[in-house]
């Protein structure tokens, strides 16, 4: 069985989608399950909130969750991080994978963010978003981890105890064994990861056979879907429910180029409230009444949009005001909170845009775990809480087309 530790709850929903449609029966699961699991399944997929939390915390909920897969049948690990790497030199990518590594007793893994299907490849080592380069690409911008640098080895290096070597495009598209030859070579000359070019799925396939016997692989939702692929023998998945319509928000606290668009278009066709960061602060009652308006604008043909999206100058305005921390806490909060009262009053539907955003508020609602349904953009699949018939889509910060939030509703039943 393959279990994945994923770092942000939007990117567990990324991969599970993308090992469903390639045959795996997965399950999410939120966090670190308290016991065994019953669901017969080929892949597990545990959703950490860890990509920008305390470094020691990161290190500790991954190993936490490595344990509880490896007791609960996994004999293949695969850490998941953003396509979009979201980890500065002092992000948590490299030490949890030093973690990792040494609890698994293994010397040596790849790291490779690339998903063709959204954009992102890696030549040279560079991360590319689209035609630019990942610290020329909207990610820059980023509110709690800007993307400045777009030089994948780099990076690794500065975050990690070991070095970092590259598998070169030209290598890769001479097959596994040259890519098996060359992770020889690396370990030979004291390379404790390699970075492996993938500029289209041609690659990942290649790859995916090359680290079919790792004991750990990292990276993207990319790989995943193609080691998912390799396993399966290329068969597809079944697993596609959408959700019965019923009483629907959309909460987005994500403010990267794509969310932006979204928003602006959406405003257009429906209720749309701005939530402030001042207020979230300064204002005890602020829940209470973004609570009583989504309540007054249930019953549309559109569901009320909740959100803190911002373009980069705006949002500069409001850090430099208040602080990022502050500032992006007490939205997250916020948004924590009103959920959890729009569930109770009935709410069974429950669209939200960024990881951290998504995270806080599936925490906050407490289900166990998700069934992975239809997907609604590559990479965001309809969720159903283990429970009961609650219905989530968790959009990654820049997946989906401009129409995101009115297409998801359209698949209704
Ligand atoms: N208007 C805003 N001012 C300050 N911070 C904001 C604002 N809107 C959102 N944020 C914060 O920015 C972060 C966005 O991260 P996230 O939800 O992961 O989105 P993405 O998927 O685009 O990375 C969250 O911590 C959120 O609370
Ligand atoms: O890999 C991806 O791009 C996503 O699965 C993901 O992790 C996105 O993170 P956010 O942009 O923070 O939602």
């Amino acid at each position: 069985m393959l279990g994945i530790i994923a770092d942000d709850f939007t990117g567990a929903s990324d991969i599970a989608s993308f090992l469903v449609e390639n045959g795996l029966r997965t399950i999410q699961m939120n966090g670190v399950p308290k016991s065994a699991l019953n669901d017969e399944v080929d892949a597990i997929v545990i959703s950490l909130k860890s990509r920008s939390n305390p470094v020691d915390e990161a290190i500790a909920h991954s190993l936490s969750a490595l344990e509880w897969l490896k007791q609960n049948g996994c004999t293949q690990f695969y850490f998941k991080y953003c396509s979009t790497f979201d980890s500065t030199e002092k992000g948590n990518i490299g030490p949890v994978t030093d973690a990792l590594m040494s609890a698994l007793e293994t010397d040596f893994t790849v790291v490779t963010p690339a998903l063709p299907i959204n954009g992102r490849t890696i030549f040279n080592g560079y991360l590319f978003v689209g035609d630019v380069l990942l610290s020329e690409s909207g990610m820059r911008n980023h509110p709690i981890i800007p993307m400045k640098d777009a030089n994948l080895v780099r990076l690794m290096d500065a975050q990690s105890q070991g070095k970092t070597g590259l598998v070169a495009y030209a290598d890769v598209i001479q097959g596994a064994e040259r890519v098996k030859a060359r992770f020889a070579e690396l370990k030979t000359q004291g390379y404790k990861y390699a970075v492996v070019d993938a500029v289209d799925n041609a690659q990942l396939t290649v790859l995916a056979e090359a680290v079919a016997d790792f004991k750990l692989v990292t990276g993207g939702s990319g790989l995943g879907a193609y080691m998912a692929a390799y396993r399966s023998g290329g068969q597809k998945g079944t697993n596609a429910f959408v959700p019965s319509k019923g009483k629907t928000v959309v909460l987005s606290g994500s403010c990267s180029v794509m969310t932006n668009s979204q928003v602006n278009a959406y405003k257009q066709q429906a209720p749309s409230y701005f939530l402030e960061a001042e207020k979230a602060i300064n204002n005890p009652n602020y829940v209470e009444e973004i609570y009583q308006w989504v309540i007054e604008n249930l019953d549309g043909d559109l569901a009320p949009i909740v959100y803190a999206t911002v373009p980069p100058e705006k949002l500069k305005e409001i850090q430099t005001q208040f602080g990022s921390d502050k500032a992006s806490h007490a939205i997250e909060g916020t948004f924590a909170k009103l959920a959890e009262k729009l569930q109770a009053a009935g709410v069974t539907n429950f669209i939200t845009a960024g990881g951290e955003t998504s995270s806080i508020v599936v925490q906050q609602l407490g289900f166990s775990g998700f069934h992975i349904g239809k997907q609604i953009a590559p990479g965001v699949p309809w969720l159903r809480a283990v429970e009961k018939p609650i219905f989530l889509a968790l959009k990654s910060g820049n997946f989906g087309k401009e129409d995101f939030f009115s297409y998801a509703q359209g698949m209704y039943q």
